[in-house]
């Protein structure tokens, strides 16, 4: 019989729906403080999730920047057919107007010097003699500093300058500004300030909470692996099946599957019981390095894009204050959670 994959992913309304941390909130409101001294702001987003990956809290602080919209981890996202990304590009440009939208790999030179090629013509238009000061900002892990590295090694062929992970939190607190394009023509150079990820204080449903925790935004022990590599098998099953066909046949039954990798990939337990924990974790940083599957979790499609402006309109005002209503209590409780625990 032909295999047919999930249509829909059960809702988990179990599952965490924050991850809004101490230091998150703190550099929110050092990034309110210095925003408006800041001529440029790039905003990262993670291009598996155009529409996830926004978070709220920017919306509202940065509103009144210019802004340049960086979708990073474009070859995580992209499978190859030019075709079906000029189309994606064309409608996330449009969803994104009049705030300019580019789309980047890290270590492709050509994205990284798309992004100088912008930054300088803005930078030209403004002809500031003291240099031009801007602020790279975006969600957990979603690769900002890779980008100011990368911004800095191809301009000025300088060594990293802020240190990178696979996990969110390595940038924990704004430091000072570094320097990614030399003076030129009696102009001042340009200046990139790094700051720490800034999580959504209240995900407002499980699966975004999902495509998150998969595209690396929260920590690995926030969600359990075993919902994580489900939720990941319900995606490579609606794009091919074929993509783990060298650990087992099509199935929708993650268990199945996580034993076979555990077998084939020889994490096992003492008494030869397969590690599943292992596989799923494992599993799931395959994905995240592009050998599971290149595609997006979010839909981008001019109806999915439409659909989610209008629910956006009616949600704004009042969502906005629950959502951060939220993530002092979150804040709150764990505080208080602390305090207790150094009680006992
Ligand atoms: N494949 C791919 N990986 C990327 C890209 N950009 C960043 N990464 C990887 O994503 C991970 C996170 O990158 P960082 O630059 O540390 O992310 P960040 O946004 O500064 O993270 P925080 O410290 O949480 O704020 C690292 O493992 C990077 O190597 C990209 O364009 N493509």
């Amino acid at each position: 019989m032909a295999f047919i994959p999930r249509a829909a992913f059960p809702a988990l309304d179990s599952l965490p729906r924050s991850y809004y941390l101490g230091h998150h909130a703190a550099a929110l409101s050092k990034i309110r403080s210095m925003v408006s001294q800041i001529d440029l702001i790039i905003e990262c987003r993670d291009y598996r999730i155009p529409l996830t990956s926004r978070n709220p809290l920017f919306e509202e602080t940065l509103k009144e920047r210019e802004r340049l919209v960086v979708y990073t981890k474009r070859d995580l996202g992209s499978d190859g057919t030019n075709g079906a990304d000029r189309k994606r590009h064309t409608l996330l440009r449009h969803f994104h107007h009049p705030s300019p939208v580019l789309f980047c790999d890290h270590q492709s030179s050509h994205d990284i010097r798309q992004v100088l090629t912008y930054i300088k013509t803005i930078v030209k238009s403004r002809g500031s003699l003291t240099g031009s000061h801007l602020m790279v900002a975006g969600m957990p892990n979603v690769g900002k500093s890779s980008l100011l590295n990368a911004l800095r090694s191809v301009s000025l062929h300088k060594g990293k300058a802020a240190r990178t992970g696979a996990q969110p939190g390595i940038t924990r607190k704004i430091g000072t500004s570094v320097k990614i394009i030399e003076p030129e023509d009696g102009g001042g150079g340009v200046y990139l300030l790094d700051t720490p990820g800034v999580f959504i204080p209240y995900v407002p449903d499980a699966e975004a909470m999902l495509k998150l925790a998969l595209c690396g935004s929260v920590k690995d022990n926030i969600i359990p692996p075993f919902t994580l590599a489900d939720y990941l098998l319900y995606h490579v099953n609606l794009k091919s099946p074929e993509l783990y066909s060298q650990y087992h046949t099509p199935t929708n039954d993650v268990m199945e599957l996580l034993d076979a990798v555990a077998r084939k990939t020889g994490r096992l337990q003492k008494g030869g019981e397969s590690d599943t924990e292992g596989a799923a974790l494992w599993m799931v940083q395959r994905w995240r390095s592009g050998h599971l599957g290149r595609f997006l979790l979010d839909e981008v499609s001019e109806e999915a894009l439409q659909r989610y402006n209008a629910e956006a309109a009616v949600q704004a005002p009042s969502s906005l204050s629950q959502m951060r209503k939220a993530g002092k209590e979150v804040i709150r409780n764990r505080a208080r959670a602390s305090r207790a625990a150094s009680l006992d």
